[in-house]
């Protein structure tokens, strides 16, 4: 079985200085890879090259077996790496229910399934869809209410109940938990853990938090200085002697 997907060699430079150094790493459908390492690794960069907001030095990426390198930001999401904060956006002024219509329009439309920006009166199909999206995420009680209105914690939850309605091949996080209380904290990484066992998903994150990324990867890739310098499963990281070395000695759990 190809991975589903694959990055070759990616390099990024900013005038002299090598932001990512040939990074290559693959991810198997229904696998779900952590970028970790510390500040200024370069994990934001490598992310945004796979969403294709950052226009990569040298390297391929390929989506399943196309090869994705040129193909822009909202082409990329079309065809299926799903990110939050990309074509999806939170209308602050829409009700959760109109923005949660709009993702799924927004799906429609990708598939050539329906014109124009946004649908007046909605199926009926589409509807119960997006309450039944809400409702998942726990926030149908606030169907209703403007996005403005609600606390971080549920505005991250439409987030993902928008980006999921892409249903994207590939779930990109970029810190899903960052800016977040302690208990808002535990109740989306509940979801995400939740909805990824549910739904089968593919996921590529970014986190600081590691009980976060201890308790969904299952595979890590640890970033330091523009480099990859591990690759593997969870346990083989707490033991790694450079891995350690770069965390200082932490206790990678609570680092
Ligand atoms: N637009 C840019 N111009 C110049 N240098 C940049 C630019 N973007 C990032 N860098 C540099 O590239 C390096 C990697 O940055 P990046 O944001 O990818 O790291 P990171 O691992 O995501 O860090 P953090 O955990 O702090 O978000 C850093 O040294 C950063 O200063």
């Amino acid at each position: 079985m190809s991975p589903l997907l694959r990055a070759e060699g990616l390099c990024k430079t900013y005038g002299g200085f090598h932001a990512l150094k040939d990074v290559s790493f693959e991810v198997m459908a229904g696998e779900t890879l952590a970028i970790i390492g510390p500040n200024g690794a370069g994990k934001t960069t490598l992310f945004k090259m796979l969403t294709g907001e950052v226009v990569r030095t040298s390297g391929q990426i390929f989506l399943r077996d196309a090869d994705i390198t040129r193909v822009s930001a909202e082409m990329r999401t079309r065809m299926g790496l799903g990110r939050t904060f990309q074509i999806v956006r939170v209308f602050p002024e829409f009700s959760l229910m109109e923005n949660l219509i709009v993702a799924i329009e927004a799906r429609q439309r990708a598939r050539g399934r329906r014109n124009g920006i946004l649908n007046v009166r909605p199926s009926q199909a589409v509807a119960d869809e997006a309450h039944h999206r809400l409702a998942m995420m726990g926030i149908a009680r606030l169907h209703g209410t403007e996005a403005r209105h609600i606390s971080l914690g549920d505005r991250k939850r439409l987030e993902l109940a928008m980006t999921l309605a892409m249903e994207p091949s590939v779930l990109m996080l970029d810190e899903p938990t960052a800016g977040m209380s302690p208990s808002e904290r535990i109740a989306i990484i509940d979801l995400i853990q939740r909805t990824k066992e549910e739904q089968r998903l593919t996921i590529l994150f970014t986190e600081h938090d590691m009980d976060f990324v201890f308790q969904l990867a299952q595979h890590l890739m640890v970033m330091n200085q523009g480099e990859r310098i591990f690759f593997g499963p969870p346990e083989a990281v707490k033991t790694n002697a450079v891995v350690q070395e770069i965390y200082l000695g932490k206790d990678l759990a609570h680092a």
